[in-house]
């Protein structure tokens, strides 16, 4: 740093544009508070350009197509097969092209000081950030420095790997044409969308994961999702490691799995999981490690041994605090933490009660997803496991989702499945998994029974409109029984 580099105090410093420190940013804002936000690449984060929205558009026109066809007068005015190009279209129209210049126009409209670099915590409550041209900009926080940097994907040390050029989801988000054969490392959440969406647009698809598919949800869901998969004509391994990487002299890229199976591709997504955007942040000068996950109390306060660093200046929302890898988990984490770091600029006494102002209760209890595979997977709150697991008294109600005149109206051979999670001491419901076709907008109704805690006996009147596919619902209750 030089001694003429700029200086800016602000309150509240931000390191990272995602969904996340741009939320962080507004609402401290929007309570009185001044607030400078980091960003190194693009304003928007992993989210708008290589994640949530460039896979949900890689995926839509398939998923719009699968539901004409579900149904015979629909299906036949259907013909022939998936535009790949106009696909790829639409999906750089949600990207703007990777030109974060409408971002950058909300961001200013907000009131929040943009700066572009690589952020760095260097000392209490002070960042440096360094732009491309190498000028480093001095920003002190008067309250608050927010980490929401984020994660990448992990690449895990599998031999020769690194050599073949790997897709990760940045390449598979923002990829320019099909391959031909496509080999996916991970059956998780991105592997198996990623496997729904290249298949549908012409892929060969071989999946390789070491745990089951979707392994953190229910399994009767991710049974439903492998099925499918298989049926699009999907190669899936479970239960086996990738171990070596190889491209040969001819471009073909051969993967030798742990029961000495070769599968061979043009192209290899690595799909492993994630790591946190921490190794160029200066945790060390703040006594953390580099290229570890955040560790935050209640209050989201970053803490080093259970103890906030300093005075709780330092606080992390988002993917890097790993406590729910989702964008909509990361922007309710935003909206708490905004409000408390300007409650405590205010002096007043953050709210940190369960389900208070100020708390992210909803990470513990009530973690929402929706996974946009084919067919889709909806869950909120605890699965039957992880109920158990958390010393409940464990109540499991399964219903054939495909048994509900709703769903038989919708598509023919509707398939599918759902669970009610009770906690039966309490008699309310901690958990709701569904499998099924066009289930994404079911999720609310659940979300909101298991953050209302609504007890059983008040559901049965919550009556679903008939004959939709939220008619599940009276289906659950029944097979729950009235007396309970
Ligand atoms: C393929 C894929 C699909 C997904 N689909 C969904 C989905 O449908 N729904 C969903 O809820 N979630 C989805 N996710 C997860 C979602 O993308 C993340 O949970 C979300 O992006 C996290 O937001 P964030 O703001 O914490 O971090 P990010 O979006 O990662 O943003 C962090 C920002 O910080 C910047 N940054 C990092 N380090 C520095 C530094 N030192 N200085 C300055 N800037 C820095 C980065 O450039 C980035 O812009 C998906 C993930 C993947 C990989
Ligand atoms: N629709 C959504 O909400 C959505 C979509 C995509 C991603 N995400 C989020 O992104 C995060 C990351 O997703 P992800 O799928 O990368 O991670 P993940 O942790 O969900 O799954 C990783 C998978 O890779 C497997 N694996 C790891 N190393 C392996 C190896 N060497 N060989 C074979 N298999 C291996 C694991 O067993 C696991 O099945 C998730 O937490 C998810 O919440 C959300």
């Amino acid at each position: 740093m030089t001694s003429n580099s700029p200086e800016v105090t602000v309150d509240v410093v931000v390191i990272g544009a995602g969904p996340t420190g741009e939320n962080v940013a507004d609402r401290a804002v929007q309570g009185g508070l001044s607030a400078a936000i980091v960003e190194s690449e693009l304003v928007g984060g992993e989210c708008s350009y290589w994640a949530c929205m460039p896979s949900k558009a890689l995926l839509r026109d398939a998923a719009a197509l699968r539901a004409a066809r579900a149904l015979p007068a629909a299906g036949k005015a259907v013909t022939g097969d998936l535009d790949a190009t106009a696909v790829l279209a639409r999906r750089d129209q949600f990207t703007s092209g990777w030109d974060d210049g409408g971002q950058v126009d909300w961001l200013t409209g907000a009131g929040i000081t943009l700066v572009r670099g690589q952020g760095r915590i260097a000392d209490t409550r002070t960042v440096t950030v360094t732009d491309a041209d190498g000028t480093t900009t001095t920003l002190h926080a008067r309250h608050a420095v927010v980490v929401a940097t984020g994660s990448a994907a992990l690449i895990p040390p599998i031999t020769g790997l690194a050599d073949v050029d790997p897709w990760t989801n940045r390449e598979a988000t923002g990829a320019t044409s099909i391959p031909d054969r496509l080999a996916i490392i991970g059956g998780g959440v991105v592997g198996a969308e990623m496997a729904t969406a290249f298949s549908a647009l012409g892929s060969q698809v071989s999946l390789v994961s070491r745990t089951r598919v979707l392994p953190g949800v229910e399994e009767f869901a991710g049974k439903h999702v492998a099925e499918a998969l298989e049926a699009n004509g999907v190669t899936i391994h479970t239960g086996v490691d990738a171990v070596e990487a190889r491209r040969d002299d001819s471009g073909d890229v051969r993967l030798t799995l742990s029961d000495d199976t070769t599968v061979t591709a043009d192209e290899v997504l690595v799909a492993a999981g994630r790591t946190p955007n921490t190794k160029d942040l200066g945790l060390e000068n703040v006594g953390l490690t580099p290229g570890s996950w955040l560790e935050v109390d209640d209050s989201l306060a970053v803490v080093s041994d259970g103890t906030p660093v300093g005075d709780s200046w330092l606080y992390a929302a988002g993917d890097v605090n790993h406590r729910a890898l989702l964008t909509h988990h990361g922007k309710y984490q935003a909206r708490a933490l905004g409000d408390l770091i300007v409650a405590r600029a205010r002096g007043e006494e953050p709210d940190l009660s369960t389900w208070g102002r100020h708390a992210a209760t909803a990470d513990e209890r009530a973690v929402t997803q929706v996974i946009f595979t084919d067919p889709e997977v909806i869950a909120v709150g605890h699965s039957a496991e992880s109920a158990k697991a958390a010393g409940i008294e464990v109540g499991v109600v399964d219903h054939d989702l495909g048994a509900v005149a709703g769903s038989s109206l919708h598509a023919d051979g509707y398939r599918g499945q759902a669970r009610m999670v009770i906690d039966e001491q309490r008699n309310v419901l901690v958990g709701f998994t569904a499998v099924g076709p066009d289930t994404a907008e079911l999720l609310q109704a659940a979300t909101i029974a298991v953050v209302g805690e609504v007890p059983l006996d008040r559901l049965w009147h919550a009556v679903p409109a008939y004959p939709t596919i939220s008619e599940i619902w009276l289906r659950l209750l029944e097979t729950a029984g009235r007396d309970r």
